[in-house]
């Protein structure tokens, strides 16, 4: 890959606080990992709702939908997971900075590279949610059929089949879809979002 030179940071006018004020809440990444079927997308898309319900500014980005535009040219080999997660590390950064509370609903099964993009955020700003829904539940709901096709062996390298997951160690909520119901997440989200102050904005930032 080419690297470019003669490149310079721009830096901008307003600053990621006087968003924030202007939304009046924090902004944040809430990156869900877990195996294909867990509920990342279900579960991402009910917390969207909710909080556009209390005028929050969110955006969920999802692994298909990522995979037909933004990343249209990457597979499902290591080294395009980890592309895959890098790039949508460094959209959901500028995100972030626009202030918007953004979900993103990738298996991403590489803790290296979650933990890279932990690392590229501010400190709390990366907030980790463990889909930790039992392999045998979520093959048994099978969604997509893909785990049927990956028993099957018409696709390989598929997570939790024939690739690996790599769990998280401390994530900041674990969630284990076959105990809980989909609001009872949501509210457990949601509580988490309030305890910790990302649903009122920064104080002591000066009005423009
Ligand atoms: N080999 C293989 N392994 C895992 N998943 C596969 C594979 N091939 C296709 N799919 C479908 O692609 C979705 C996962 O894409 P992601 O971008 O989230 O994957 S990753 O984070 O790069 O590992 C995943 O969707 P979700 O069910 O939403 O997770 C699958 O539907
Ligand atoms: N308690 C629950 N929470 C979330 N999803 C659930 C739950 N129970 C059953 N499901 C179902 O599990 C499936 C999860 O699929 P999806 O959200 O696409 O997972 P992923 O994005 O992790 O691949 C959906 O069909 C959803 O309706």
């Amino acid at each position: 890959m080419n690297h470019a030179t003669n490149i310079t940071w721009q830096t901008s006018q307003v600053t990621q606080a006087q968003r924030q004020r202007l939304l009046g809440h924090r902004s944040a990444v809430l990156w869900f990992t877990g195996l294909s079927g867990s509920g990342k997308s279900t579960i991402a898309n009910a917390v969207e709702k909710a909080l556009y319900d209390r005028q929050i500014s969110s955006y969920v980005l999802d692994g298909d939908n990522v995979r037909f535009g933004l990343n249209q040219n990457l597979g499902f080999s290591a080294e395009d997971r980890t592309e895959n997660i890098r790039r949508i590390g460094e959209v959901s950064k500028l995100f972030v900075d626009a202030g918007v509370l953004t979900l993103t609903a990738f298996i991403s099964p590489y803790r290296a590279d979650r933990d890279q993009v932990r690392a590229r955020l501010g400190a709390s700003e990366f907030i980790e949610i463990f889909v930790d829904t039992p392999l045998a539940v979520c093959e048994q709901r099978d969604v997509k059929h893909l785990y049927a096709k990956a028993r099957r062996g018409e696709i390989t390298g598929f997570t939790g089949i024939d690739a690996p997951y790599e769990a998280p160690k401390r994530p900041e909520i674990t969630i284990d879809t076959s105990q809980q119901p989909l609001a009872t997440s949501v509210e457990q989200i949601l509580t988490y979002l309030t305890a910790n102050g990302y649903l009122t904005a920064p104080n002591g930032v000066a009005a423009p």
